[in-house]
């Protein structure tokens, strides 16, 4: 053996062949859609030396009588080098050739030809060439022979592809299930295609996609819109970006959307089209569009099916993405009124923009709706009581906040949805001006009215006693004048305690974890604080009581109420203490032995 001779790799075609079926085209219609491109290109390429010419496409579907379809196209057709060194050759592509335009062409790769054979054993393709004073007839076996025979001079010039349907494919060239197929594709392209069945013919792209040329008027593309994604959309924004030189309609959607669900669309490459998935034009904000897209300059992977992710079209999706914020900002003065329906459908998504982008922020700040303690409100609605703006970011917490804040006169935003918090983070960091505060029960606690010194030890007497009572719990007592007065107590936990109840709970199930876990060392402890408000009749009565057979079972039944009221879970051994407690009180109610 010669060490040093070159092989050449061999291209086993059938095994190519099934590759490219099973794996590149996933399904058996991209025949379809390759035929339609080829005949295309080659229309393109006439029209490069002759832009009079019409295209035209003319199809014949299988009948009883011709058992074959025939694709034909009035394109430049191939000369005899051009069938030997492009159609035979696999991965072989005329559109590539730098010295005719391939920027005007939909194919390049060299393969689409050979979806042809998932659905037919042979390709026949007759060809007049512009060029030559004949024409031609090749035909290709999956076995990867062809031939190539001399035919007379056809009048037509253009080329007409042959193929014969494999059994299990013949349903693909019934009319029911091609026209649609080949509307999929074909809709937007400006060529004639038509269909000629019996003694019909069937116009295939009617409309021709008009909204690619970016003149029609506001109602006719929402008829557009209508038609294609069966939505009454709220707007519609007809669009161009330079990157990629794409043209289409931005469709607002009129329901709510889900944040991680995806929306179809409709994209075309060169008026052909490609897929229904954005392949993230749009930023992942957008949830809210759906969108017509034509690129001229966009690229599609082989497979066809998807775009290329490169520069262009991250660029595309940066000015979509501006194109979508101009378009809410001229709104505000434009059309005010679907500029309110859109905060109100799509508040969500409009927050994440304003996110993302600080600008955007100031124009919808005053209009972005949070939910607060008086119902749903808007940030000006909210910022014009004047006063600080607590909001919390933990639903539960919000819950027991809420009605103190009430009586406290001080709006609190629920901002445990997505985005609030951060959105009202970047708010007040940006807005200095605005009092807007995190919140808890806790910290809410501490901004009540405390009492004077004189006061508090008028009151010591009571605390021993009552915090004897308690002693089993680890609390802070503070007694304190606020409003509700009807509210004797409060209770309420600073977060950081949240990991001793942990501890407390794992203790009380026998977890061997807990002393593990108390080993690990933390930040001052924070206790739970009890809170006696003043200003209540029964804390009033309460604080004269000298009988500690009386105190005992008002102070237990008080405090496991509070824990109750600020949605504290409560644990057995307090609603034991709760129970026994009450049962006393009824006890000694029974007897009238007090009478609180
Ligand atoms: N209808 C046609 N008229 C003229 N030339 C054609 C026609 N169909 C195919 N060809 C020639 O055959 C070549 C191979 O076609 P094929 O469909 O396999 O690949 P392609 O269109 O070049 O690229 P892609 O794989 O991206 O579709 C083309 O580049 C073109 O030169």
């Amino acid at each position: 053996m010669d060490q040093n001779q070159p092989y050449s790799f061999q291209v086993n075609l059938q095994g190519m062949i099934s590759l490219l079926s099973e794996h590149l085209y996933s399904n058996p219609n991209t025949f379809i859609r390759e035929l339609l491109q080829n005949g295309v290109d080659a229309i393109t390429a006439r029209k490069n030396l002759d832009e009079t010419i019409v295209g035209k496409i003319k199809i014949q579907l299988p009948t009883d009588e011709d058992a074959f379809f025939t694709f034909q196209d009035n394109g430049i057709g191939l000369k005899e080098n051009e069938i030997h060194q492009f159609l035979s050759v696999i991965g072989e592509s005329s559109k590539r050739n730098d010295n005719i335009d391939g920027k005007d062409f939909i194919g390049k790769f060299g393969i689409g030809m050979l979806s042809c054979f998932v659905v037919s054993e042979k390709i026949i393709v007759e060809t007049q060439s512009i060029f030559e004073d004949h024409s031609f007839r090749w035909t290709a076996s999956s076995d990867g022979n062809y031939t190539i025979e001399n035919l007379p001079r056809n009048e037509n010039v253009g080329t007409k592809v042959i193929l014969y349907s494999k059994a299990q494919y013949k349903h693909l060239f019934g009319l029911n299930h091609f026209l649609p197929q080949i509307r999929y594709y074909g809709n937007a392209l400006t060529e004639e295609i038509v269909i000629e069945n019996k003694n019909d013919t069937i116009i295939v792209n009617e409309t021709k996609a008009q909204w690619i040329n970016g003149n029609l008027e506001k109602e006719d593309l929402l008829q557009i819109g209508r038609d294609v994604f069966n939505i009454k959309f709220l707007d519609a924004i007809p669009f161009h970006t330079k990157a990629g030189d794409c043209s289409g309609v931005l469709y607002i959607l009129p329901q709510k959307t889900s944040f991680s669900g995806k929306q179809n669309h409709r994209v075309f490459l060169k008026r052909m089209f490609l897929t229904e998935n954005d392949n993230g034009l749009l930023p992942s904000w957008a949830f809210f569009v759906k969108m017509l897209l034509n690129s001229n300059d966009l690229n599609a992977t082989a497979s066809r099916e998807s775009l290329m992710h490169n520069d262009v079209l991250r660029e595309v999706k940066k000015e979509l993405g501006e194109i979508i914020k101009h378009y809410l900002e001229s709104l505000k003065t434009l059309n005010p009124e679907i500029y309110y329906k859109i905060i109100q459908v799509h508040f969500l998504h409009v927050k994440a923009i304003a996110l993302e982008d600080t600008e955007f922020l100031q124009l919808v700040i005053n209009d972005l709706p949070f939910e607060t303690n008086k119902g749903f409100r808007s940030f000006r609605n909210i910022i014009e009581t004047g006063q600080t703006i607590y909001y919390c970011p933990d639903f539960d917490e919000f819950k027991q906040v809420q009605r103190l804040a009430n009586f406290q006169g001080n709006m609190v935003v629920n901002a445990s949805y997505t985005f609030d918090e951060e959105l009202l983070r970047k708010i007040a960091s940006a807005h200095p001006e605005y009092k807007i505060q995190a919140i808890n029960s806790y910290k809410l606690l501490n901004s009540l009215q405390s009492i004077d010194e004189k006061e508090e030890i008028s009151l010591l007497g009571i605390r021993t006693k009552i915090l004897e009572i308690l002693k089993s719990y680890n609390i802070e007592l503070e007694f304190k004048r606020f409003q509700p007065s009807d509210t004797p107590t409060l209770y309420t936990r600073p977060e950081e305690s949240a990991f001793n109840n942990t501890i407390k709970q794992l203790k009380e199930n026998s977890n061997p974890f807990a002393s593990a876990i108390q080993s690990i060392p933390q930040e001052v402890q924070k206790k739970p604080v009890f809170c006696l408000n003043l200003d209540n009749s029964l804390i009033q009565n309460l604080i004269t009581i000298t009988d500690t057979d009386i105190l005992t079972p008002i102070v237990q039944v008080l405090f496991v109420q509070a824990m109750l009221m600020g949605k504290y879970t409560v644990s057995e051994k307090e609603l034991t203490m709760f129970n026994d407690a009450l049962y006393s009180l009824i006890v000694m109610g029974m007897t009238n032995f007090i009478n609180i």
